[in-house]
């Protein structure tokens, strides 16, 4: 019997994935909420970092509640990146999930259920439903 070395099989399971976002760790400001040019894993974008740096200001001094931040901006050019490290800046028991906009177009649920499994895997809520038949 012929046997053949197929070398070490990985498994693709466990394979630690390095998200493209990982090196942001805050906002970069400083204590007067200036954006510095290279700071806690952030690069340039300095108007629109210290404008984040103001709506985290307001959040944690609890002047702002039940708003939504609208960041607009082409595709690449760190929206993505400005609301990660806003949630770093708040807190490592900030929750933080991305989603994109064609994840929830192909998705076959509505679209406020795809929002709101969202949510629940951002704040760690896992529900299961059983159903008798
Ligand atoms: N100011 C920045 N400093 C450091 N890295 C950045 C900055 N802006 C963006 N990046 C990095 O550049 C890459 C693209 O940015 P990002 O995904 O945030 O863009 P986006 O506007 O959300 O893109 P899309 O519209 O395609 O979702 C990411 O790896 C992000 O971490």
């Amino acid at each position: 019997m012929t046997t053949i070395d197929v070398g070490e099989v990985k498994d693709v399971l466990k394979v630690e994935r390095v998200g493209v976002h990982s090196h942001i760790v805050g906002l970069g400001l400083s204590n007067t909420l200036e954006a510095m040019s290279v700071a806690e894993g952030m690069v340039g974008q300095l108007p629109a970092r210290r404008a984040a740096g103001l709506v985290v200001k307001m959040v944690k001094e609890g002047r702002i509640a039940g708003r939504s931040v609208l960041i607009t901006g082409d595709a690449g050019s760190g929206k993505t990146a400005i609301a990660m490290a806003m949630a770093r800046a708040l807190g490592s028991d900030t929750p933080f999930e991305s989603i994109t906009a064609s994840e929830i177009f192909s998705l076959e649920f509505s679209k406020t259920e795809a929002l709101l499994q969202s949510l629940r895997k951002a704040i760690g809520v896992r529900i299961k439903e059983e159903t008798e038949v």
